[in-house]
């Protein structure tokens, strides 16, 4: 019995779903959390589900209606989940129940065959909200943070982050910090020296102050970013200790994982190019993850005056998507002679990049 695979993003639930477990498992048995016989007849498609709280990749149930609460690394709520598509009595794929085992459908959690690996504040959760329109592809809305943060919790606890997904669908999960983390390349080649990799870059200067305001925002009393760029301000010599720069440098960073991956297998994402034409940096993030190309410039629409695409439909709810304010923040000004100085401490480290990428970003 093949099954059709759009049902899994199309059909909407049409009743509340109360207070349900966050996940039920394919198979019946009793769960420990919930102390209670899970009938496979509850909902079969094992997507997780609310009420549920996810806080710093931490994720916890509440009392409240069935919505889920994404927040980003900067605790910021990033979106509220509407109610998930389920599967009713009648809109079920056929199960085999003279067995009790399923003939035609194998959803399951898998690790990632795909990781935005960063970089921090290039446009990195713009791009995982633009591949989850496909419906091939399944992703966490936190960042799980394993191979920098949890690692030692075993690649199992890392599985058990993943959304299900059925045979031919791609798990991705974002998490920037994997891109500066000194250990990290070579936690993922140990978990598989085929995965793929993407990253979103954006202008080192522009990233900086883009780091630097949310920092900022978290603590109002921070020096400006003219006094942390450097270290004094007289003499201007960059301060290339401050992770603000730091993590600009990417030649340097690149370099760390060129001992682990072919070039090949990293794909580059422009991050001024995802917000000016998303669709265009979209075809080439699908052909480089082998997807159809299904989102397309149908999919966006150009917000408002901060110019930022957002999704005409989001999954799910059907309803048009922007990122939360928490992105596109508005930068502080800095002077123009601080911002030539940081020009021309990157430089150099651009133009390896390009030669490393083979791609001109045109930055310096
Ligand atoms: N569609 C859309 N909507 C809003 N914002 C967008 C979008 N596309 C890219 N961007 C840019 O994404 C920047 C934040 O990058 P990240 O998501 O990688 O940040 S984080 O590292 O996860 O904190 C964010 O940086 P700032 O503008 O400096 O806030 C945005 O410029």
């Amino acid at each position: 019995n093949p099954v059709d695979k759009s049902l899994f993003q199309t059909i909407p639930t049409g009743k509340s779903l109360g207070h349900v477990p966050s996940r039920l498992e394919l198979t019946s048995g009793h769960n420990p959390r919930h102390g209670r016989v899970l009938q496979r007849s509850d909902y079969y498609d094992s997507i997780p589900r609310g009420p549920l709280l996810v806080e710093n990749g931490e994720t916890k149930s509440v009392d409240s209606n069935e919505k889920a609460i994404y927040v980003d690394d900067d605790n910021q709520v990033l979106y509220l989940d509407p109610p998930e598509q389920a599967f009713t009595q009648s809109n079920r794929p056929h199960i085999d129940s003279s067995n009790n085992r399923k003939t035609s459908v194998t959803a399951t959690k898998r690790l990632p065959q795909a990781l935005i690996i960063g970089v921090k504040k290039g446009g990195t959760r713009a791009l995982l909200e633009f591949l989850r329109i496909h419906p091939d592809v399944r992703a966490p809305g936190p960042e799980p943070h394993f191979f920098d943060r949890h690692y030692d919790k075993g690649l199992e606890w890392y599985r058990d982050q993943m959304p299900s997904t059925l045979e031919g669908q791609i798990t991705i999960e974002k998490t920037p910090c994997y891109f500066v983390t000194k250990e990290v390349p070579q936690r993922i080649y140990n978990m598989s020296k085929d995965i793929k990799l993407i990253i979103v870059v954006r202008d080192p200067v522009t990233r900086a102050i883009s780091d630097y305001t949310q920092a900022a925002t978290k603590r109002p009393a921070l020096k400006p970013f003219e006094k942390m760029a450097f270290i004094d301000n007289t003499s201007r010599i960059v301060d290339t200790k401050w992770a603000a720069v730091k993590i600009g440098v990417y030649a340097k960073h690149l370099e760390k994982w060129l001992k682990y991956f072919p070039i090949r297998q990293i794909h580059f994402v422009n991050g001024e190019t995802l917000i000016s034409n998303p669709a265009g940096e979209m075809a080439k993030v699908q052909d480089f993850l082998g997807l159809k190309r299904i989102v397309t410039d149908k999919h966006f629409y150009l917000k408002d005056s901060r110019g930022f695409p957002c999704l005409k439909k989001r999954p799910g709810s059907g309803r048009p998507h922007c990122l939360r304010n928490n992105k596109g923040r508005t930068h502080p000004h800095v002077d123009q002679t601080v911002l030539n100085r940081l020009r021309d401490f990157f430089k150099p480290f651009n133009l390896k990049f390009y030669q490393m990428t083979g791609i001109n970003f045109g930055w310096s």
